[in-house]
C-alpha cells in the first residue's frame, strides 16, 4: 500500500520526522509530508507555526536537524517566498522582474505572463501593480522554468477576497494544465481551498491533516469546531484553544499548564484540547504529534 511517506515515481518530496532547530529551539519538529505530482498541499497554521520553515526544508533551502528529506532527481522548483527584497526606489518593469535571477527567453516571459493573465502589463512598473497583479507576476516568475513543484508562500498577500478566489482558481488551473505539484502556505483555509487535495495544519508540529472534505466531515472536525463545523468549507478558520508558551509548556483554555498538547488530566484521554479548537500564539516549539483532532487518513 502506498503511504504518504513512501517514495514512488510520482513523489517529488518526502519528509519524515523532520525537525529544524535554531537558536536552541525547535522551529518545527516531527513533520511528515509528501508532495506528489499533480497534488496541491496546503500548510495552514498560526504565525510562527513553522509553515515557511517546513516549505523551505522541503525544497532544500534549510537543512533538517533531524529526520530525512528526500527529493526526486532533477527536481525543478518554482518558489515564491513570503517576502521579496526589492528596492522599490529603482525602476523595475514586470518583464525585468521575470528575469532578475532567472535566465529566460522573451518568449518564455511572454508565455508566463500570458498564462497568469497579465501579458498586457509586461512593460508596467512593478510598484504600480495592484496586489493581485503583483502576486500574478510572482507566480509567472516562478513558472518560467516549468517547475515540477510550485511553492507559494502566502500567494494571496495584499489581495482582496474576490482576487483570492481568482488566484486560487488560477493556481488550480496551472496544476491541472502543467501537472505540477503545488505547496501552498496560508494562515487559513478559505472556500477556494476546497481545491486543495491535502491540508496540513502546523503548530511547530503536525496538528492534523487530511483532505478539506474529509477533515470537514470527520467527527474529529465536528468536535473541533462545534457549531461552526456547519459552516463547512466555506471558511475553514482554524481556531486553537491551547497556547504554546515561550518556555515550551502549553497553556490550555481552562488556564491549566502542561508539558504537551494533551490536557494534563484524567478522563477518556480523547477530550484533547483540539476537540474544541486550540489557540497558538507563542513561538513554535516541539510538541508531539496529536493527530486525533482530524485523524482522517
Ligand atoms: N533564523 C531563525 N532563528 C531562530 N528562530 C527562527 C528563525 N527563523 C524563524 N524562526 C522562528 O521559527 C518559528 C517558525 O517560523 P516560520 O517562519 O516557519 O513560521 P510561519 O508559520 O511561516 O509564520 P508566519 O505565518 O508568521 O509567516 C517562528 O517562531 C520564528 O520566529
Amino acid at each position: 500500500m502506498t503511504t504518504r511517506s513512501s517514495f514512488d515515481d510520482s513523489t517529488l518530496v518526502a519528509m519524515r520526522g523532520v525537525g529544524v532547530r535554531r537558536s536552541g529551539g525547535w522551529m518545527v519538529r516531527g513533520v511528515d509530508l509528501a508532495l506528489r505530482r499533480g497534488e496541491i498541499v496546503t500548510l495552514i497554521g498560526p504565525n510562527g507555526s513553522g509553515k515557511s520553515t517546513t516549505a523551505k526544508t522541503a525544497i532544500g533551502i534549510l537543512k533538517p536537524d533531524e529526520g530525512t528529506v528526500r527529493r526526486a532527481n532533477r527536481l525543478t522548483v518554482g518558489y515564491v517566498p513570503q517576502k521579496l527584497s526589492i528596492d522599490w526606489t529603482l525602476p523595475l518593469s514586470v518583464e525585468r522582474l521575470m528575469t532578475l535571477t532567472v535566465r529566460a527567453s522573451r518568449a518564455a516571459v511572454a508565455e508566463a505572463l500570458h498564462r497568469v493573465g497579465i501579458a498586457h502589463l509586461a512593460k508596467a512598473e512593478v510598484h504600480r501593480l495592484s496586489g493581485g497583479e503583483f502576486q500574478r507576476a510572482l507566480l509567472a516568475r516562478a513558472m518560467i522554468r516549468k517547475p515540477d513543484l510550485l511553492v507559494l508562500d502566502e500567494p494571496v498577500q495584499g489581495v482582496d477576497f474576490t482576487g483570492e478566489i481568482a488566484l486560487y482558481d488560477l493556481i488550480s488551473d496551472i496544476r491541472d494544465a502543467e501537472g505540477c505539484a503545488v505547496l501552498l502556505i496560508s494562515h487559513d483555509l478559505h472556500v477556494v481551498m476546497a481545491k486543495t487535495d491535502t491540508v496540513i495544519c502546523l503548530n511547530g508540529h503536525v496538528c492534523c491533516e487530511g483532505s478539506p472534505q474529509s477533515v470537514a466531515n470527520s467527527p474529529a472536525y465536528q468536535r473541533m469546531f462545534g457549531p461552526r463545523a456547519s459552516e463547512t468549507l466555506a471558511i475553514y478558520s482554524h481556531h486553537h484553544d491551547h497556547t504554546h508558551l515561550p518556555d515550551g509548556r502549553v497553556r490550555f483554555a481552562d488556564g491549566t499548564i502542561g508539558d504537551e498538547c494533551s490536557l494534563p488530566k484524567g478522563g477518556d484521554g480523547h477530550d484533547h484540547a483540539h476537540d474544541q479548537g486550540h489557540d497558538h500564539d507563542g513561538p513554535a516549539s516541539h510538541r508531539p504529534k496529536d493527530r486525533e483532532a482530524a485523524d482522517v487518513r
